[in-house]
């Protein structure tokens, strides 16, 4: 279970109650997730969940929150930070950043279908455009930089061939990033961790999009380069799906049609996403954080994804 830092109820009802939230009646740790300590707060008013953030500073945490309220207020289904009365979004519990947002209807669909992969196209692409007038600019912080600095700590820990695939596939992002095709790739605020466990589904309805505490600034395509390699692949062997695959690219481009650089650069994005959590994984396995009962997501799954999207590319 991901608490790292425990709440009291006390604490939690005097939070919820400055947000104008109402009393409250439980408040239950919630299982599941790596990062921050989370939550379910249910009040007379509602249901929310409760966020203490663990690794994300004051001084990051506005792109996110504010990146969320700027996506609600335009239609999109992601969670709605509370303010107080001053307007903050961003509070202080046990010394740490905090926050509070609705908690979204539905649940996560882990076996997606077309229907499921469909969705998510659309709706990405939806984000996508509503997030383009943001105003607050923060990259992406699991980005080519953190790769650059993360994978000499990781490479100690591995063996030959996955050192040798590591350093070759972090040269040529390298390589890729310094093009001109990379340079015009539309960018914007993405959430750069659209995996099916933050999707919420009811049926086939997409219900909401959530956990932003990765989100930055980057090209529109490594988004969808994640989700392509979450959401359309067979999960034990990491091989593309090209039905589904199709689903969302092509739901996708009804919304936003890909550019020609994004065309270009499909297949070497597909790597860039895989090689993205391939290092998190290893850096989170070998080097892990002092947490209660936190289980590491296994690291060799995007590795075989990677190798996959480096023997067979996937273009359009
Ligand atoms: N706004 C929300 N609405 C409904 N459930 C949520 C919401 N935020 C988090 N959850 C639940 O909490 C779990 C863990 O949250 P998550 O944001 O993935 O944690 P972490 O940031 O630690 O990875 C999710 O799998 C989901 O079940
Ligand atoms: N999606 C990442 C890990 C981040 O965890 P999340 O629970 O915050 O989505 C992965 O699978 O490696």
């Amino acid at each position: 279970m991901a608490v790292f830092t425990e709440v009291t109820e006390t604490q939690a009802n005097d939070l919820m109650q400055s947000l104008n939230l109402g009393q409250l009646c439980a408040l239950r740790g919630i299982e599941g997730g790596i990062e921050n300590t989370n939550y379910f707060a249910t009040t007379d008013q509602g249901e929310y969940v409760l966020t203490v953030f663990e690794r994300l500073t004051h001084e990051q945490l506005p792109f996110y929150l504010f990146l969320m309220k700027h996506l609600a207020g335009r239609g999109i289904p992601v969670p709605d930070p509370a303010a107080n009365r001053d307007g903050d979004v961003l509070h202080t519990l046990s010394g740490k950043p905090a926050a509070v947002v609705n908690k979204l209807a539905g649940k996560s669909q882990l076996r997606p279908q077309t229907a499921h992969c469909a969705a998510v196209g659309d709706m990405l692409a939806r984000m996508h455009l509503a997030g383009s007038d943001y105003n607050r600019n923060q990259p992406n912080l699991r980005g080519l930089p953190w790769w650059n600095v993360t994978v000499p700590v990781v490479l100690p820990h591995l063996d030959e061939a996955q050192a040798s695939l590591l350093r070759s596939e972090l040269a040529y992002q390298n390589h890729i990033a310094q093009g001109a095709a990379y340079a015009a790739l539309p960018r914007g605020p993405v959430h750069a961790d659209l995996f099916r466990d933050n999707v919420m589904f009811d049926g086939e309805q997409l219900t909401g999009f959530f956990d932003f505490y990765f989100a930055g600034v980057d090209a529109w395509l490594f988004d969808l380069a994640v989700c392509l390699n979450d959401w359309c692949i067979d999960l034990p062997s990491g091989r593309h799906d090209p039905d589904r695959a199709l689903a969302m690219l092509h739901s996708y481009m009804a919304v936003r049609p890909l550019s020609a650089a994004e065309r270009e650069l499909l297949p070497a994005m597909l790597r860039a996403g895989a090689l993205r959590f391939w290092i998190s994984r290893l850096w989170d396995f070998f080097l892990p954080r002092e947490a209660s009962m936190l289980k590491p997501h296994d690291p060799t799954h995007f590795e075989r994804v990677l190798r996959g999207r480096i023997d067979q590319p996937v273009t359009l």
